[in-house]
């Protein structure tokens, strides 16, 4: 099955969960979160504003905020596909991006490489941490940099429902393979190559 016909199914299997399920797992994301080590110490942290349909982070976003941990939101670039990643606290200047995203202003705005965890959202994902998005290769694009070199790069958390896992996806020469994955079910984390 191609790329474009598991989007169709998986985009389905999550649109399907009702809003009480919904709001009870995203509300349950801050525990989930600390119950991994390494994700407790992480100090810089990029999460995600949810489009419709995805696990929503804005309860994890806003227990980190309170801990004082500095969270980025990704903002697209004005050319290309590299996305940035813009400091969310009190200071940011909320917009719109042109896919009715809400983005944020900051004067702390850095690269993926800078951030010790990203959390990335995802339409599928397998069992070996390939991630399936929706389509504009941006995440594929913004770690290309850390092909290869990955110990320098942030530790590459999927965020999603555990629906959204299936066996084996396609993949694709620029794909980036996920390091671990968090779902309402707890922490998954992928063997190293
Ligand atoms: N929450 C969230 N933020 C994100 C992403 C994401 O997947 N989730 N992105 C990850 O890359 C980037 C934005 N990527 C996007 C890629 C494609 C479309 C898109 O095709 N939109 C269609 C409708 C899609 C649909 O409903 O199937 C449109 O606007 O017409 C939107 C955003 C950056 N921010
Ligand atoms: N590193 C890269 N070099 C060249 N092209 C790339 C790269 N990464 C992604 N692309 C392009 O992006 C397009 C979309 O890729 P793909 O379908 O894998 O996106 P995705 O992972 O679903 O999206 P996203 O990362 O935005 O969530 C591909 O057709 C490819 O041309």
């Amino acid at each position: 099955m191609e790329k474009s016909a598991w989007r169709k199914r998986l985009k389905a299997r999550r649109r399907a969960l009702s809003p009480s399920q919904r709001q009870r797992i995203a509300r349950a994301l801050p525990t989930r979160f600390a119950q991994q080590a390494r994700a407790g110490k992480a100090r810089r942290v990029g999460l995600f504003w949810p489009m419709p349909d995805e696990i929503d982070p804005r309860p994890l976003l806003q227990a980190l905020v309170q801990r004082g941990v500095a969270c980025y939101l990704p903002a697209l670039p004005l050319h290309g596909r590299r996305l940035w990643f813009t400091r969310c606290d009190a200071r940011s200047r909320w917009y719109h991006n042109r896919y009715q995203i809400p983005e944020c202003r900051h004067p702390d705005r850095r690269r993926a490489e800078k951030l010790d965890l990203l959390l990335l959202p995802l339409v599928g994902v397998d069992r070996q941490g390939y991630r399936l998005g929706m389509g504009g290769g941006f995440y594929d694009a913004t770690l290309a940099s850390l092909r290869g070199r990955r110990a320098a790069g942030p530790w590459l958390v999927g965020l999603a429902y555990a629906c959204q896992q299936v066996e084996a996806l396609p993949v694709d020469s620029w794909d980036i393979r996920l390091d671990a994955l968090l779902t309402e079910q707890g922490w998954q984390r992928f063997p190293a190559r």
